[in-house]
């Protein structure tokens, strides 16, 4: 050092020089507080390099793939590093009953990434916290219930007769198709017309204004995307540049269109005109009414339809939801509904093709039902398919739509003598948990009888986690279920599935956080040919 003062070099140097050594010496004393970390705290995983942590493992292994490696080799519960963030990572059935349900009041919340807000949409529902959490999912559970769903169940049906007239179109030409494109169109025109009011057809029309903006809110698999790395690895620089302008995630022009698209006194006004139900829009003006007169009294839920026990009670229903927080829950709704559900019809689909025997069971009991009931296909008929149900369950078992689960411990937590310190970010892989071999035997077989009555019975109820669970789980489960099991009915009348020579031997997902296949699921479709005549009628 002193040498380098007697070259009498100029100040910028000593600076640069200084700042090289405080740098460095940061990032060896954070590397080596990453490396004892886990170690004091009881919990075993991989040792992490400087910087990046464990994050070179997700880059060979891919997210999915990684979670499942890490689970064989250090056991049910572990720790790694994403970037310099520690991260414990559970499949162990008791600690996941902990964190979701009985010790839900220290885990409520999710770690929010600050980077990735962007008013007016920062107000989503999955990452508020708290009281706003709890006011505002009892607002929207308000939008559920059996009585809204089953009013919505028209709305699907049309949206699903117009996904059979394209599947009718690619069938009539060679039967080649990418189940992508069309089920995320059909997903998005659910929501569109369910949530907001306004019919679109995505299919015919992708590029929509409307649909070419809001395919700009999904972020790319976090190996591929540099901004979606940079997020993850330097949390705090990128919060930094995204505050200055100096980091876009989302187009400035798809956010503004967006705002400028005024969907909400659009709906308003067409709910007016048109008295249409929408559940979503019409939950945030019957809300607003009630505040306005003060009726805040319970809401209409029955138990069976409200599992958020711990929001029933009225003091939650007294907010009055912000312009900004309506605006956020709205994309949240189509953030979360549109490529969740359409990836699961994608791979109920790749499924089906894959295995003639269960679709033709599946067909059997369509045809069946629908018999029993005059060929109507609603929300009342699908209730009746038990075989559907089984299908459905076991891909989204082998395919969770969000690959794990998540939450942040608001205060330090003991689970058999391993310690969870406080701010502690614990994730549920689901990848992992429903490829336990000792939970789900040969576990890349894709058996719907694992989903019998008699089959689940023997299951602990956290072995399966598609939606989550607990006061948090995922509030659009039903309207799913319900819009894959009428489009799922409605095709099952007139087409099947087939694989073809594109279609891939297995499905690999990429590292985006959803069961997004690595390359595209190309199957064929083709009309019945052995239709049930008195359904074709219909
Ligand atoms: C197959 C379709 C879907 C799957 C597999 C799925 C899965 C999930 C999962 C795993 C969570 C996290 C639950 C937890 O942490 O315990 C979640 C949260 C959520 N989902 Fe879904 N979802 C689907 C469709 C939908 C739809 C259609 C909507 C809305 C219309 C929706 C809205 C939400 C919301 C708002 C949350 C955040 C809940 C909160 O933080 O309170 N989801 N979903």
């Amino acid at each position: 050092m002193i040498e380098i003062v007697n070259v009498n070099l100029s100040t910028t140097w000593i600076l640069i020089y200084t700042g090289l050594v405080i740098g460095i010496t940061s990032m060896i004393t954070n590397w080596l507080r990453m490396r004892r970390h886990f170690d004091k705290l009881n919990i075993p995983g991989p040792k992490p390099l400087p910087i990046i942590g464990n994050f070179n493992l997700i880059i060979k292994h891919g997210l999915p793939y990684n979670d499942l490696i890490l689970t064989q080799k250090y056991g049910k519960t572990l720790g790694f590093f994403m970037g310099s963030g520690p991260v414990v990572e559970t499949t162990d059935l008791r600690l996941i009953k902990s964190v979701l349900i009985k010790d839900f009041s220290i885990f409520t919340n999710r770690k929010r990434i600050e980077a990735m807000m962007f008013e007016p949409y920062d107000h989503f529902l999955s990452l508020i916290k708290d009281e706003e959490w709890k006011s505002i999912r009892a607002v929207l559970s308000t939008s559920f219930t059996s009585g809204k769903l089953k009013s919505m169940s028209k709305l699907m049906m049309e949206c699903s007769n117009q996904l059979n007239n394209h599947l009718k179109k690619v069938a009539d030409q060679d039967g080649t198709f990418n189940g992508k494109d069309y089920f995320e169109g059909f997903t998005l025109d659910v929501i569109c017309s369910c949530c907001f009011g306004f019919s679109v057809d995505s299919i015919n029309d992708p590029n929509n204004e409307i649909i070419k903006h809001l395919k700009n809110l999904f972020l790319d698999s976090m190996t591929k995307d540099p901004r979606f790395m940079l997020i993850i690895l330097f949390p705090k620089l990128a919060t930094f540049l995204r505050k200055r302008n100096m980091l876009e995630l989302f187009p400035k022009s798809s956010i503004e269109y967006l705002q400028d698209f005024d969907f909400y006194n659009n709906a308003k006004t067409q709910r007016i005109n048109q008295n249409i139900e929408m559940i979503f829009i019409q939950s945030m003006i019957e809300h607003e009414e009630n505040v306005e007169k003060n009726i805040i009294e319970q809401q209409h839920l029955s138990d069976d339809e409200e599992t958020n026990w711990n929001l029933k009670d009225a003091r939650y229903f007294k907010k009055k939801l912000t312009v900004a927080e309506i605006f956020s829950q709205a994309a949240m709704f189509l953030i979360a509904g549109m490529e969740t559900t359409a990836n699961t019809l994608n791979l109920i689909a790749y499924n089906l093709a894959k295995h003639q025997d269960v679709q033709q069971k599946l067909i059997d009991e369509v045809d069946q039902v629908l018999e029993n009931n005059n060929g109507e296909i609603d929300h009342e008929t699908v209730k009746k398919m038990s075989y559907m149900s089984m299908v459905i369950d076991e891909t989204l078992r082998m395919f969770p739509a969000a690959v794990f689960l998540e939450r942040l411990a608001s205060q330090d937590f003991e689970f058999e003598g391993m310690k969870i310190e406080k701010g502690q970010k614990i994730v549920v892989p689901l990848w992992a948990l429903h490829r336990d071999p000792d939970l789900y035997p040969e576990p890349d077989n894709f058996d719907p009888e694992r989903f019998s009555d008699q089959n689940k019975l023997k299951r602990d109820s956290n072995a399966y986690l598609p939606f989550g669970n607990g006061p948090r789980n995922c509030l659009g489960m039903r309207f799913a279920l319900l819009e894959i099991k009428l489009a799922l009915t409605n095709i099952m009348t007139k087409f099947r599935f087939e694989t073809c020579e594109k279609t891939p031997t297995m499905i690999e997902i990429d590292s985006s956080g959803f069961a997004r296949p690595k390359i595209p699921v190309v199957l064929q479709i083709k009309i019945d040919i052995n239709l049930n005549l008195s359904l074709l009628e219909k």
